[in-house]
Parts: structure tokens; C-alpha cells; sequence
């Protein structure tokens, strides 16, 4: 593995994604670029790069590969449906539903087919960000996106038929190949450069089967200090075994985060730690529900161990998996914000008891794990896979 910068310091704050955007943009393009010529001048003869793999939401590493003459593919993290939405921008703009900035002119409920599911375009990726400049940074880098996916070798996807078949459907360029889970991994998984609190895994083995809730929202989301104290008191108010993820950076002051005594009332039965082997804690057998942002990984990884989730968005992509979660697939429940936005104690007690106690949820999520890890082992998803190899062999 080598790093290149992101143009950021050390010490700047990478949850500002204005801010992060456009560092990235201005650095990494020029030093990934220098990176593969100087490799493929000077590497020998087996080092040299001959085909990138980037992330679609990072378009301007394609863009590189491309000027550079190397092959390319993207390779899409999030659900295909956050991708169609971003191919079909410019119908969003010729329908009148967002300006060309990306503004949202019409708060309406949007269907890209009949096949996928309704989306609230206020809920539109670049437009849960906070501010304005934010919501355009994010929607250029979008549009750059588009054109750098689209004219891709291969478009990969993180996703499955039984998931998205209507989305699969109506893009059919977009191959999916998911989903990739740690099960499927011949070795540990990489990436993650947080340490894994594991000895959370002995005290899961401690707790009764099917009893422990385990909350998590994934790499950005924050919490201000109301709602992270609304979170905890809810959680107490269950009297259920929690696993909780708080990282150092979820909150402004952490030394001042939990109500006052929490941690002493709550310590035979709860666990906070700062990150958690997340894929072995949900495929725990004392795991009942899943508490999540609904970030796409976190999504699929719920699936893949058949937990039921109480869904949490944050922005992004995340409003439009809640809908897959509760509204398509049905195995999870939302939470209700209050007038001033803030999500309750009792709502979030009220929330779990439902989904504990009704077993649909359970019996559905189930189902759809065994679709999915089917799709993996020799369907649809395995083949594209395969073929995406043969592809990178071949050449
Ligand atoms: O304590 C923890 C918490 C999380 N994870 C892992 O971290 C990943 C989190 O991924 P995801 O659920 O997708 O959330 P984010 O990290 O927030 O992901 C970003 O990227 C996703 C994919 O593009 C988007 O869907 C999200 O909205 C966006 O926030 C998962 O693999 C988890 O297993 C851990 O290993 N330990």
C-alpha cells in the first residue's frame, strides 16, 4: 500500500466536506498522476500500473488514468440506486426538479422508474449536506463523477439483484458484483486504519443469545451534545445489553458527552468502545438489532448476518437506504425527530420494543440474507465478478 496526500493537515478538520473536497481536488489528481509515472518509467517490469480501480466518487483518478492512457474501472461502493441518481442529473435538471447548481427547486417525492423506489428530493446525496457551498462543492464533484464513471471499462457495483434488481434493470452498465463482505475475504480485512477495540467480542459472549443492541453510524456522522444525550438515555431506557460505538471524534467534547453518572448506571450492561470489529460483531449470535446510519457497508453487512436495523441517516446516500431498509425490503423501522429535530428518548425505546417484539422483521431480514449470499456464491454477482478478473487478466 502506498499514500499520496489528501491536501489537508494532519490536524484539519476531515469532517468539513467542503473543505476535504476540494483539498482532494486541488492535490491528489497531480500527485496520483506522478505516482503511475513514475512507477511505470522507473518501476520494473512487473511493477508497472496498467489498469486503476478507483472509486467512482473519486472521478478524478479515472480522470487520470485516462489522460495517462491507462484502463480503468470504477468501482461503486454505495447502492446502485445513489449512482442511477447521479447519472440522471440531467433529466433532474431538464425536469425542472433541481437548477443546474443543484439547487432543489421542487420538494417532491421523485421515482427514477416505476421499478425503484420513491425518493424525497430534498434527500438528494449533495443535499443533506449542511451548507450551500458544501451542497455545491459536493454536486460539481458529482457532475465530474458522471462523466469520469461513465466512460469507465467496467462499472463495478458493491450491491446484488436480490437488492436492487430495479435499479439493475433500468442501468444495466452498472455490473453488480456484491455484496463483498468479510466472510467471502480469504484473509483479515483492510482498510481501516482506526484500531479495533476486540476484546468487545468477549464481553458479546457474555450477553444472552439474540439480546444485545449494537449501535453504530459509520466514518463521518456527529452528533450535537442534545441528541448524543437523548441517545444514551433511550438506550438505558431499555434495560437491554448495548454495544456502542461512540468514536473520538462523534461529538465536540467527549469529555462532557454523557449525562451526568451514565457510565456508572449503565456499566453492568453496556460496552462503549471507539470502533469495534464491526463484521464479527454482527454475525455475533447474542446481536438482536442493529442501531445504524445506514451507510451502505453497514447496510449490507446487517444483511449479510440477518439483523433486523432502527435506521439513524446522517446525509448522503444514507436517507435513500433507510428507504430500501423500511419501505422496500422491510426489515428495519425509522425514528421520528420531535419539532426541534431532535430524536427522543422514548422514541427511540418506543422504536426498539416494536422491532424486538414483532418477529416479521426478523423472519424478513433472514430471507433476504439467504437471497443475497446465494447471489454471491453462484449467481449473478459471482459471474460479473469473475468476468471483471478475466478482464484484468486478459489484458
Ligand atoms: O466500529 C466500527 C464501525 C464501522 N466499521 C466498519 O466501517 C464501515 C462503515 O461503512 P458504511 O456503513 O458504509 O459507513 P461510512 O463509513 O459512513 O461510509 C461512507 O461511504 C458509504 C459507501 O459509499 C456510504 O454509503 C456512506 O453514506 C458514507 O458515509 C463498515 O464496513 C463497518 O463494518 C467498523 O469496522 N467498526
Amino acid at each position: 500500500m502506498v499514500s499520496i496526500p489528501d491536501g489537508l493537515e494532519s490536524w484539519e478538520d476531515r469532517n468539513d466536506l467542503g473543505k476535504l473536497s476540494e483539498a482532494i481536488l486541488r492535490v491528489m489528481p497531480g500527485e496520483l498522476e506522478s505516482l503511475i509515472i513514475e512507477k511505470n518509467i522507473n518501476g520494473k517490469e512487473g511493477d508497472k500500473i496498467v489498469c486503476v480501480i478507483a472509486d467512482g466518487s473519486m472521478g478524478w483518478a479515472l480522470e487520470v488514468a485516462a489522460k495517462i492512457g491507462v484502463r480503468r474501472a470504477a468501482f461503486w461502493p454505495a447502492a446502485a440506486t445513489s449512482l442511477a441518481l447521479t447519472f440522471e442529473i440531467p433529466k433532474l435538471v431538464s425536469d425542472g426538479i433541481i437548477d443546474s447548481n443543484g439547487r432543489i427547486l421542487k420538494n417532491q417525492m421523485i421515482q427514477l422508474s416505476p421499478t425503484i423506489p420513491l425518493m424525497n428530493s430534498t434527500n438528494f446525496v449533495w443535499a443533506c449536506v449542511v451548507d450551500q457551498a458544501t451542497q455545491k462543492i459536493i454536486f460539481d464533484m458529482l457532475i465530474r463523477t458522471r462523466i469520469a464513471v461513465k466512460s469507465t471499462d467496467w462499472i463495478i457495483c458493491n450491491s446484488s439483484d436480490e437488492l436492487e434488481p430495479g435499479t439493475f434493470s433500468l442501468f444495466p452498465d452498472i455490473l453488480l458484483v456484491g455484496p463483498l463482505l468479510a466472510s467471502n475475504r480469504l484473509g483479515k480485512s483492510i482498510g481501516y486504519f482506526w484500531p479495533e477495540d476486540s476484546a468487545c467480542l468477549a464481553w458479546l459472549d457474555q450477553q444472552p443469545i439474540n439480546s444485545v443492541i449494537y449501535v453504530a453510524f459509520g466514518s463521518f456522522t456527529v452528533f450535537d451534545q442534545t441528541q448524543f444525550e437523548e441517545l444514551a438515555m433511550g438506550l438505558e431506557l431499555t434495560n437491554r445489553p448495548c454495544l456502542w460505538v461512540v468514536r473520538q471524534d462523534i461529538i465536540a467534547d467527549m469529555d462532557e458527552a454523557y449525562p451526568k453518572g451514565y457510565k456508572d448506571r449503565v456499566h453492568k450492561r453496556g460496552l462503549m468502545v471507539s470502533w469495534a470489529p464491526q463484521q464479527q460483531v454482527l454475525s455475533h449470535p447474542s446481536i438482536a438489532c442493529f442501531i445504524s446510519h445506514c451507510g451502505w457497508n453497514s447496510t449490507i453487512e446487517g444483511i449479510g448476518n440477518g439483523i433486523p436495523f432502527i435506521c439513524w441517516p446522517y446525509f448522503a446516500d444514507q436517507f435513500a437506504n433507510q428507504t430500501y431498509i423500511c419501505d422496500e425490503w422491510k426489515i428495519g423501522l425509522g425514528l421520528s425527530k420531535d419539532e426541534s429535530g431532535i430524536i427522543r428518548r422514548g422514541e427511540i425505546k418506543d422504536k426498539l420494543e416494536h422491532l424486538l417484539s414483532d418477529k416479521s422483521y426478523k423472519e424478513r431480514v433472514l430471507n433476504l440474507q439467504v437471497k443475497t449470499v446465494d447471489g454471491v456464491r453462484g449467481g449473478c454477482s459471482h459471474n460479473n465478478f469473475n468476468n471483471f478478473i478475466e478482464w484484468i487478466k486478459d489484458n
